[in-house]
């Protein structure tokens, strides 16, 4: 795929158009306290997405992603920005979000007993969507419930479980089996397996996987983790303290990373080699010691202030987009002049 400069990721992209997406939360007051100032949590953020197509969403804690899943989701306003999803514009909805919104766009989030009903047995929680968005009563919607289980690996006598009878796994297969139920073009997954066992979190993956092979459904998959991503996505965006810093195929982020902030990010990821292992520790301790406190600088590039590479000009203007060899697109003045390859820095 050829990028061109300031173009978005995936030309074409027919399912979700993302531009210039804010998401400003004001300082708010009470009666004994008083948060200062506004929080950027997403600055002038693309984002595009094709059918059946999975695109990983990653960056550390506070860069804003769970943010940009909200907005998307329509669980907040945005400041400013369009979004364009399954053939709505969302920023044309009042109040109340359209039902066929809601089924064409659904959400699986980290923590699935906070997401399913407790008081309700699987079989209803999973009964539930299928009698609102289709209408569907006795014998059909049963024999429906009992497919979609079985679509996620689980038996049937879970249907009679209460949530807190199941794994965590299972609960992740059960929020699964419930946004299948409606039939969506997207599944906005939120951290869908940070809370799970890591021989668990695969199994998971794998049945998100199997799901897009059989019905289509496109994912954005929003984590922390860089290692979980790499092998679910098509393509990653990484975003870093309110923006997107570097997108492209998975396989070139991670084995060719552009931006010096995705290098971070791999460092995080253990290396079998010994002496890879030694540089990762070293990386890993230069970005402890640089943590990020306040506000997001208002100019430059948000992470001038822990780059390795900072150049005077990092924290005066954010950098364009420049095209990456290997595919994708960066924003960092170390590339500017394109076409580039990340060895040259
Ligand atoms: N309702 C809110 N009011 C004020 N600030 C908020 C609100 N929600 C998020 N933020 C702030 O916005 C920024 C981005 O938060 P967000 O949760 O989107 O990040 P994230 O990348 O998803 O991180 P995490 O994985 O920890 O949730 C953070 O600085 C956060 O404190």
């Amino acid at each position: 795929m050829t990028i061109m400069k300031g173009s978005s990721a995936a030309a074409g992209a027919d399912l979700l158009r993302v531009r210039n997406l804010t998401v400003t939360f004001a300082g708010r007051r009470s009666a004994t306290w008083r948060r200062p100032g506004a929080v950027v949590a997403v600055n002038d953020l693309d984002l595009d997405l094709t059918s059946g197509e999975t695109l990983g969403l990653v960056g550390e804690s506070g860069s804003g992603k769970s943010t940009t899943a909200r907005a998307i989701l329509r669980l907040l306003r945005p400041s400013g920005g369009t979004i364009e999803a399954a053939g709505f514009a969302v920023g044309a909805f009042g109040r109340r979000v359209p039902l066929e919104y809601r089924r064409a766009v659904q959400a699986v989030f980290q923590d699935p007993l906070g997401s399913l009903d407790p008081t309700k047995v699987i079989g209803d929680i999973l009964a539930e969507p299928l009698a609102v968005h289709f209408g569907l009563r006795g014998t059909e919607r049963d024999r429906r419930v009992a497919t979609l289980l079985d679509q996620v690996g689980l038996a049937g006598h879970h249907l009679r479980r209460y949530p807190y009878e199941l794994s965590g796994g299972q609960r992740q297969r059960v929020s699964i089996a419930r946004a299948l139920a409606v039939e969506p073009k997207l599944i906005i997954l939120d951290e869908p397996v940070s809370a799970l066992d890591v021989s668990v979190q695969s199994q998971v993956v794998n049945l998100l996987e199997d799901v897009q092979e059989r019905t289509g459904v496109a994912y954005l998959f929003v984590a922390h983790d860089l290692a979980v991503v790499r092998h679910a996505c098509d393509r990653i965006a990484v975003m870093y303290r309110s923006r997107i810093v570097e997108e492209g195929p998975a396989d070139r982020i991670c084995e060719a990373p552009a931006h010096p902030y995705t290098e971070a990010l791999l460092a995080a990821v253990p290396d079998p080699d010994p002496a890879r292992q030694r540089i990762q520790r070293t990386r890993r301790r230069e970005m402890r010691a640089t943590a990020p406190v306040g506000a997001v600088p208002a100019a430059g590039c948000p992470f001038a202030s822990r780059c390795p590479h900072r150049m005077p000009v990092c924290t005066e203007s954010f950098p364009d987009w420049s095209p990456v060899t290997g595919g994708g697109r960066v924003a960092c003045h170390l590339h500017s002049g394109s076409p580039t390859t990340p060895e040259e820095t």
